[in-house]
């Protein structure tokens, strides 16, 4: 319940103006829906004894304006619900994707995009109906259903007793029917978020798929997912059907009681005309707020695993920087890793051991290794994704856990073999959102990195909009717009992590003075396979299974007949003959 309440106070509380005339609204419409009867009974009963039209004028027009008054409530009701829910939700996703962003990569990695869109959009959305109607509308239909019954006890206490009486069996037989639906339709929303899973999985890697002839394979699980689908959809239309099959046979039979008791009391001379017509109107009546309340339980069910899986994900802690942070100098920053061992899982392998290196500041660090030896690794541990389970990573002698994160983000420019574009225009997409980096500064990168010709074939320049998958863009044109962003950032340790991997040799012999501008008065570290690469590396660090296998100045192991660097240098020397 204390859940419940913390989420209702910390959404509605700053919008409580809009959530008091709302509440305001529903009673109005309640309290007019309990007056009309009323009416009518009396325009019946003054017609049967036959007084003057003056009267029975008089009586129609308050009908009147009484039932556009309680559409007016009904739009007014609608329109400050729908404002409040879209608030509060709104509120919530951007609470909950500001989390998410704070919380680091083992969180992503144990979920998959899908899931979290699920949780921060379809999840919220479920929420909608419980921030601005659930407690509303149950206590207002509450009121309604025992507002009904007082007046029926007022019109004569034996029909009050026997649809009090029908009103809570009718109440309780529609309440324990809630699962037959729950069940079926939380079964087609997993279908259906497992089959747009799928699709989108397939969309991405469309490419492969048709160039590895896979269509029929995909084609088959497309039929998989559908052969269920219906099925399970079937079913729970079913449970809809006979909820609402169960409902009309009650409300039949609470009809049928009401006829019968008055049919009665007509006999007896006990009622009038009007009043059986007012008893009759309001054992109808009986039936919105009891299928209303049902209809709240339910919402509520599904709200409740809602706020369970939104829960799950605000409870996950925010890694924070301590408090005794300290400024990192403005310059080139040194790097140093100090017996740092590190694995992604506590029971997995370590991706690193005892590694440990000191680079200078503007100096370079030329990484090599094989295939999953934890060069990527070091750049993440750098950049705090992650932190080391042992050692220490300094950066200008600081402790990494004394730097604020944001200012290691800022410090630090990175390129990586996959390069993410966004479906922004080039300027956004070059400057990260930055409005101060003018335009100037963009064009003259990007013509030092030979983009020049590919920007003018642009139809509008800096302001075209690019596609998120790089349509339009060979990966190497996207390689290079990634080093256009760090140039831009101006960092004072620049990481290149394969970065040149999907350039021809003759582009990345013309990027290589543009990687020498970027480096100068900084620090470098350049993770390659290929050995021209790091031929401007001051040190040279070779790592297997995450430990060093080799490290040293890169002059001295080139000079050493026995070092792997010099072999490394050898057998590429054969290979290139
Ligand atoms: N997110 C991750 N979760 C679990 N294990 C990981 C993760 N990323 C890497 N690893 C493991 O850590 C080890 C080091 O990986 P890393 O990516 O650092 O290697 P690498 O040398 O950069 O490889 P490559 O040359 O292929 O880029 C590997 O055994 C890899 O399987």
């Amino acid at each position: 319940m204390k859940k419940y309440t913390n989420l209702l106070s910390k959404y509605l509380l700053p919008q409580k103006t809009r959530a008091i005339w709302l509440t305001l609204a529903l009673l109005s419409s309640i309290a007019l829906q309990l007056i009309n009867p009323q009416i009518i009974g009396y325009f019946i009963d003054t017609a049967v004894a036959g007084v003057s039209t003056q009267t029975l004028y008089f009586a129609a027009t308050i009908f009147i304006a009484v039932a556009i008054l309680t559409q007016l409530f009904s739009i007014i009701t609608t329109y400050l619900s729908e404002n409040v829910a879209w608030t509060a939700t709104n509120a919530l996703r951007s609470d909950l994707v500001t989390h998410c962003l704070s919380l680091d990569f083992c969180f992503f990695k144990s979920r998959t995009p899908g899931e979290l869109i699920e949780r921060v959009d379809g999840d919220v959305n479920a929420l909608s109906q419980f921030f601005s109607q659930l407690v509303i509308n149950i206590l207002g239909n509450v009121i309604l259903l025992a507002g009904i019954l007082i007046i029926l006890f007022l019109q004569d206490w034996r029909i009050g007793a026997s649809l009090t009486i029908f009103s809570f069996i009718a109440l309780s037989i529609l309440v324990s029917l809630r699962p037959l639906a729950i069940i079926p339709w939380t079964a087609y929303r997993q279908v259906s978020a497992e089959f747009f899973g799928f699709i989108g999985e397939y969309i991405v890697g469309l490419e492969d798929i048709r160039a590895n002839g896979a269509v029929n394979f995909v084609m088959h699980r497309f039929y998989k997912f559908l052969q269920p689908w219906l099925s399970i959809y079937h079913k729970a239309r079913f449970a809809d059907t006979t909820v609402w099959a169960t409902t009309v046979g009650l409300f039949a039979v609470g009809n049928a009681l009401a006829l019968g008791i008055t049919a009665y009391l007509w006999n007896q001379k006990a009622i009038s005309i009007g009043t059986i017509y007012v008893l009759f109107h309001y054992t109808n009546l009986l039936q919105e707020p009891i299928e209303k309340i049902r209809e709240e339980l339910e919402n509520f069910q599904q709200a409740e695993a809602s706020i369970y899986r939104i829960q799950e994900i605000l409870d996950h802690p925010v890694k924070r920087d301590v408090t005794n942070l300290q400024a990192l100098e403005a310059g080139a920053l040194s790097v140093e890793f100090d017996n740092v061992c590190f694995s992604y899982e506590s029971d997995n392998q370590r991706a690193l051991n005892n590694l440990s290196f000191y680079l200078p500041q503007n100096q370079v660090l030329g990484i090599l290794g094989r295939t999953g030896s934890g060069k990527t690794t070091i750049t993440r541990l750098l950049l705090k994704f992650y932190e080391p389970q042992s050692g220490y990573i300094r950066l200008n002698n600081i402790p990494s856990p004394q730097i604020s994160s944001k200012e290691l983000r800022t410090r630090i420019g990175i390129v990586t073999q996959d390069v993410q574009l966004f479906h922004t225009t080039v300027r956004n997409n070059l400057t990260f959102f930055n409005p101060a980096i003018d335009d100037t500064e963009i064009i003259d990168i990007l013509t030092e990195l030979g983009l020049y010709k590919w920007l003018s074939s642009l139809p509008n320049g800096l302001d075209t909009i690019l596609a998120s998958d790089s349509t339009g863009l060979s990966a190497g044109q996207a390689q290079l717009l990634a080093f256009a962003r760090v140039f831009l950032k101006n960092p004072s340790l620049v990481i290149l992590d394969e970065a040149s991997s999907r350039l021809d040799p003759n582009t990345e012999k013309s990027l290589e003075a543009a990687i020498d501008k970027l480096l100068l008065g900084r620090t470098g570290i350049i993770i390659a396979h290929r050995l021209q690469t790091i031929q401007r590396a001051n040190q040279v660090l070779i790592l297997e299974n995450g430990q060093v296998l080799e490290y040293g100045r890169r002059q001295d192991l080139q000079n050493n007949y026995h070092s792997h660097f010099a072999q490394l240098l050898r057998t590429n020397l054969d290979e290139s003959k």
